[in-house]
């Protein structure tokens, strides 16, 4: 008798997939920078992943509130599953909110401050938020890939010239989370507290 998947297999085999699709993009992000196909991976050390799994009801007065707060994700690529039908996800372009509206089949790769230091600022780790609507509820699943908490985190040594100093400091990513979250998501960027100058 055929058998249905169950959610634990179906969220597993969701979780593999979004991983081996971030460590491409490590891949092709670390060559664009002129660095080894394997730099992002192997200087991230072993990944953790997490899974937020947002749910927005809706919301009677949605011009009073947020769904989420503007943020940058503290950790290297965030892989974005959302709502097919309800959009929510804002960015900042230029100084201005822009939505990101549902494409059918579609993934949002945002870049996080990792990626940002180590590529010391030619990545920008994204200004986002996601707001809320009054009649309709929308989910979204976002899965972080996370550096290891005590490799040494920094600007890629190769990227790092008389022409271009090193714009962040070296960190763990433990000192970087813990500072993260001592502060309000919308204050300035965090990597803002670990600059050279
Ligand atoms: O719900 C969304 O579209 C954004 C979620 C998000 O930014 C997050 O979970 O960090
Ligand atoms: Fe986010």
């Amino acid at each position: 008798m055929a058998r249905t998947r169950t959610f634990r297999e179906t969220m597993s085999s969701y979780c593999k997939e979004v991983r081996e699709l971030g460590f491409r993009l490590y891949a092709v992000i670390s060559e664009s920078l002129g660095l080894e196909p394997g730099y992002m991976k192997e200087t991230l050390g072993e990944q953790e992943q997490h899974m937020a799994v947002n749910f927005y009801p809706p919301c009677p007065s949605p011009e009073l509130t947020y769904g989420l707060p503007a943020h940058t994700d503290p950790n290297a690529l965030t892989i974005l599953l959302m709502d097919q039908d309800v959009a929510g996800l804002q960015v900042l372009h230029d100084g201005k909110w822009v939505a990101v509206n549902p494409q059918p089949g579609a993934l949002i790769i945002n870049i996080g401050d990792q990626l940002q230091a180590l590529s010391n600022g030619q990545y920008r780790s994204v200004w986002h938020r996601a707001v809320v609507n009054s009649d309709r509820e929308r989910l979204s699943v976002a899965s972080f890939l996370c550096p290891c908490n005590d490799v040494e985190l920094g600007p890629a040594r190769k990227l790092v010239t008389a022409e271009t100093p090193a714009v962040y400091r070296n960190y763990t990513y433990d000192e970087y989370y813990k500072k993260f979250w001592s502060r309000n998501l919308d204050q300035e960027h965090c990597l803002e507290l670990f600059r050279t100058c």
